[in-house]
């Protein structure tokens, strides 16, 4: 895809090996070229610090995992940066613009896109009526251009016809017409990220893209968002499964109890110790709640080889089943829902 809002297609993003961050990585360190700033940023939901992020940057046309533990904040982060939800503190810049307070759609209009966590895809529309509510510019938005039925009908043509190459390219042209109810679940994530294209982004923020994905449509969605890095934007994505990470991310950044605990290149932050304390002993998003959820987990960590997960460590599968069972409590106690912000 080529547009305005993407660089010239003669940069070859993927061949550039320059060090991101400017000095030494570590976390809050500087990037040579960051396309978001963040600063002092604050969110408390009653006594948790939810996010207590002191310094931030996300560099451009590069791809940012976020990982982090189960509530270290990932989500909120993601939902205060892109307008919704509002910080207690803080001020953020997206390619020089200030958004503490800026609306959500407005966000998405100056190029800064985001996926959730549950799709929200509208189930009751089509496909294609889902892509056609992601373009940047709807005519109907503007009563000048609804005036203007010419420059409307016109519009209306280039939003159709930008939606039916990008369903092509996440080869769901064929469903154009059925209702994205219909989908399975990777196949609303697949519309999700491209109906986010609609608006012709310069960063894409995915959270957990591959949570609930079948492994047939897995490999498909890596190379959508490697595809969205050649072609010039910065992708920003919330992931547990350490292997998609390694594979994919040029840059990561952990994140525990709101701060942010570690960064650099995956190879060196998955050595890194604090990250191994904070973070690896519950990365999983394994349904532990029965046998074959733990069965499961054991298989991956066995394979895990590179990775600091640990091996057959009895120590982490039970520290990861006390976890679950703490957030189900968590979520019988009253917070059970919110996901369906992020
Ligand atoms: N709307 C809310 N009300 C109350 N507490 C909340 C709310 N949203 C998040 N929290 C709390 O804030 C903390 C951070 O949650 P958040 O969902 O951002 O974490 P996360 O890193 O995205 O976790 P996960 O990996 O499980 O998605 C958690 O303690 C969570 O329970």
């Amino acid at each position: 895809m080529t547009d305005k809002t993407t660089a010239p297609a003669t940069i070859d993003f993927m061949a550039d090996t320059r060090p991101i961050a400017e000095g030494e990585a570590g976390p809050g360190c500087r990037k040579r070229d960051p396309i978001l700033t963040v600063r002092h940023v604050t969110r408390r939901f009653g006594g948790i610090n939810a996010v207590d992020v002191d310094f931030l940057e996300i560099p451009r046309h590069k791809i940012t995992a976020l990982i982090g533990p189960n509530g270290a904040g990932k989500t909120t982060l993601f939902n205060l940066l892109t307008g919704f939800d509002q910080p207690n503190s803080g001020e953020w810049t997206f390619d020089g613009h200030p958004l503490a307070g800026v609306a959500s759609y407005k966000v998405a209009r100056l190029g800064m896109v985001r996926t959730f966590q549950l799709t929200k895809v509208m189930g009751k529309l089509t496909v294609l009526e889902n892509m056609r509510l992601g373009a940047a510019d709807q005519p109907g938005e503007r009563l000048s251009a609804a005036l203007f039925k010419n420059l409307w009908g016109r519009r209306e043509k280039e939003i159709t016809a930008q939606a039916e190459v990008l369903l092509e390219k996440f080869k769901l042209d064929a469903k154009r017409n059925d209702y994205a109810a219909s989908l399975s679940g990777g196949q609303r994530k697949l519309l999700e990220m491209a109906r986010a294209l609609m608006a012709r982004p310069k960063l894409v923020m995915l959270d957990e893209p591959m949570a609930g994905v079948n492994p047939a449509l897995t490999q498909s969605l890596l190379d959508h968002i490697k595809n969205l890095k050649a072609e010039g934007m910065t992708v920003l994505f919330v992931e547990h499964d350490m292997q998609v990470v390694r594979h994919i991310a040029d840059w990561v950044v952990v994140m525990a109890e709101g701060k942010v605990v570690a960064e650099g290149p995956p190879a060196d932050v998955m050595k890194d110790q604090a990250v191994i304390d904070a973070y690896l002993g519950a990365h999983h998003d394994v349904d532990l709640g029965d046998t074959e959820g733990l069965k499961e987990l054991e298989a991956e960590l066995a394979q895990d080889q590179a990775s600091v997960v640990g091996t057959e460590d009895e120590g982490i599968l039970g520290h990861h089943i006390a976890e679950r069972d703490g957030r189900r409590d968590e979520a019988a106690g009253g917070t059970a829902g919110r996901k369906d912000q992020g």
